[in-house]
């Protein structure tokens, strides 16, 4: 399989959804836009509306979707959910327009359980919804599993940079075919792009999450020390870390989530296909390659590496070290 008409048609649908949760962004309010979740993180009117919009739109019957979000808490939430349909309708002009029950059926297609050799589209709505929330980075991330392999990934990250005078990027990679970057408005040719290929560690800069509590910086601290690496941390929300080293902007990124934390695999499915298509290496914290063919989530894994390729082997000794 070939897989080129599904990457243009996630390509073209991440794009659509970019600009209308920068629109959602826009006009935020955390005092009455946000629900917490079960487990205590939080969910918003963007993370509802990006599912249902990419998930209605790749539906053909054909696939099965993995997504974060479910539209339980939303049918308890009138209001919420009138925002939901209206912010997808209003992103679709022309179609004819999703009811309410529509929009929850959209959002559950995402909840199958995986785990099989089925082609399975997996989405993170609003990766870094804590970022989206900050007014900060956040990323759509949308990949597609081919037998529990990740075959293409797009990365929709709507407040990244892509030069001096643009802002908003999409990432995207196909296996075999490289990595590229494209201005969200479509203003400028896609890129291709390549890891950054020192092998210099003071030039070296490594790359973790914003969230304190999603990552320990006492440990990337300590593995970057001994590796001698002298520059502080670029801190970012959301899988806009993997577009941000796949394109040279960092050599490292360290994940070391509190013990007992299970990854989703759309946290970082479509990242780390783009990171490898441009040259670099993903393993988890032990060297280990990333299963995506397991469930919804990543078993008998602990952290997550990405590197330039350069540094991947030092930085998995010293994450042995320190353990
Ligand atoms: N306790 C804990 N430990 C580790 N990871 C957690 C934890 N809680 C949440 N999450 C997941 O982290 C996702 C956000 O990714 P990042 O940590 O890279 O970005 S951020 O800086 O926190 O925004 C975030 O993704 P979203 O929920 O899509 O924002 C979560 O899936
Ligand atoms: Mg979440
Ligand atoms: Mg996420
Ligand atoms: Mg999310």
């Amino acid at each position: 399989m070939n897989y080129e008409d599904f990457l243009q048609s996630a390509i073209s649908v991440v794009r659509v959804a970019s600009s209308m949760s920068k629109t959602v962004q826009k006009r935020f309010r955390q005092e009455t836009g946000t629900l917490s979740k079960m487990d205590t993180s939080p969910v918003t009117v963007a993370d509802f509306a990006v599912q249902a919009l990419i998930l209605s739109e790749l539906d053909d019957g054909t696939f099965k979707f993995i997504a974060e979000e479910t539209s339980a808490q939303l049918k308890e939430n009138s209001d919420l959910l009138k925002d939901v349909t209206d912010t997808v309708n209003s992103a679709l002009p022309g179609r004819p327009q999703l009811s309410e029950n529509q929009i929850c059926g959209a959002i559950d297609l995402g909840s199958y359980g995986g785990g099989d050799s089925l082609l399975t589209w997996v989405l993170d709505p609003v990766d870094g919804t804590k970022g989206f929330m900050r007014m900060q980075q956040y990323c759509i991330a949308l990949g597609l599993l081919d037998r529990g392999k990740v075959v293409l990934g797009v990365l929709g990250c709507p407040n990244l940079p892509f030069d001096a005078t643009r802002t908003g990027c999409v990432f995207y990679a196909k296996r075999g075919s490289g990595a590229f970057c494209v201005p969200v408005d479509g203003t400028h040719a896609p890129r291709q792009i390549k890891v950054s290929p020192t092998e210099d560690v003071s030039d070296c800069r490594f790359m973790e999450s914003v969230e304190s509590a999603h990552s320990s910086f006492e440990q990337s601290a300590k593995i970057a020390s001994i590796l001698g690496v002298k520059e502080p941390p670029l801190r970012m929300d959301s899988q806009c870390k993997y577009g941000a080293l796949a394109r040279g902007d960092g050599q490292i990124y360290m994940r070391f989530p509190r013990a007992g934390y299970e990854e989703n695999i759309w946290d970082h499915a479509a990242g780390s296909v783009v990171i490898e298509e441009a040259g670099g290496t993903v393993t988890d914290g032990i060297g280990h390659p990333l299963d995506f063919g397991l469930g919804r989530k990543m078993k008998n894994q602990r952290g997550i590496v990405a590197t330039n390729g350069v540094f991947h082997e030092a930085v998995i000794s010293a994450v042995k070290e320190v353990l």
